[in-house]
């Protein structure tokens, strides 16, 4: 048996944390699925983005979003402190950078939730990235769910849906699909995708 010197083994290629990337159409369940999957899981890392939209009901500083207005996002990409950015029905979302690239540095699985414009971005600056799609089990669901969550007015439903045709002609991009019927199972082929379990 070959003997490697201490310090020096190589990391074989698919004990590597990775990047995951989760997107899907608005109103699939992507939120729902990841608070899911921290409450199983704490320790999973997820990345909190910048957005230029009104924070929801409920919705905290620092939780969900950094929320920020224009001017401040601007500085954003102008500082270069986005490892993406895109712009989603009338506001713009990005991934602060440097917290990502640590993680991984520490040896740590991250998670992205992001649209499809910002999926295509993270594939070409790292095609290290697994890039999952969450689809919903038909379109009257997605219809449904978007409308039934009741956080957005009807014109901006409209925009959302119209953006959905768009992400769920693109699935064929994606490395893998898991179809949202069941919040738990979802969660947990997500888990097991990004190594936690
Ligand atoms: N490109 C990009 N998209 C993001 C980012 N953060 C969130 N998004 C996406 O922006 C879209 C709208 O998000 P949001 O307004 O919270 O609505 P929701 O996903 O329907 O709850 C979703 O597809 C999110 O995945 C980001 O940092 N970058
Ligand atoms: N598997 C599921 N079955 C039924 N309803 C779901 C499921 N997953 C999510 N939902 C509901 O669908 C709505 C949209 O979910 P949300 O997580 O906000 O979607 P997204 O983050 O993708 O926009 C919410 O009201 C949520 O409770």
């Amino acid at each position: 048996m070959a003997v490697t010197p201490r310090g020096t083994t190589p990391v074989p290629p698919d004990a590597r944390p990775r990047l995951t990337v989760l997107s899907g159409p608005s109103g699939v369940g992507k939120s729902t699925v990841v608070a899911h999957m921290r409450k199983v899981h704490p320790e999973v890392w997820l990345s909190v983005s910048a957005t230029t939209r009104k924070p929801r009901p409920g919705e905290r500083h620092g939780v969900q979003y950094l929320f920020v207005d224009d001017e401040e996002f601007d500085k954003l990409v102008a500082n270069g402190e986005l490892l993406e950015w895109a712009e989603f029905a009338g506001n713009r979302y990005g991934t602060p950078r440097q917290a990502v690239l640590e993680r991984l540095e520490a040896g740590e699985p991250v998670l992205l939730e992001i649209d499809l414009q910002g999926a295509r971005l993270v594939r070409e600056s790292m095609p290290e990235a697994q890039l999952v799609f969450l689809a919903p089990p038909s379109w009257d669901e997605l219809v449904r769910r978007l409308t039934g969550r009741g956080t957005e007015a009807p014109d901006v439903i409209e925009r959302r849906l119209t953006a959905a045709k768009v992400e769920l002609a693109a699935e064929a991009e994606f490395d893998t699909t898991l179809v949202n019927t069941s919040v738990e199972d979802v969660a947990r082929e997500l888990l097991a995708l990004m190594r936690v379990v």
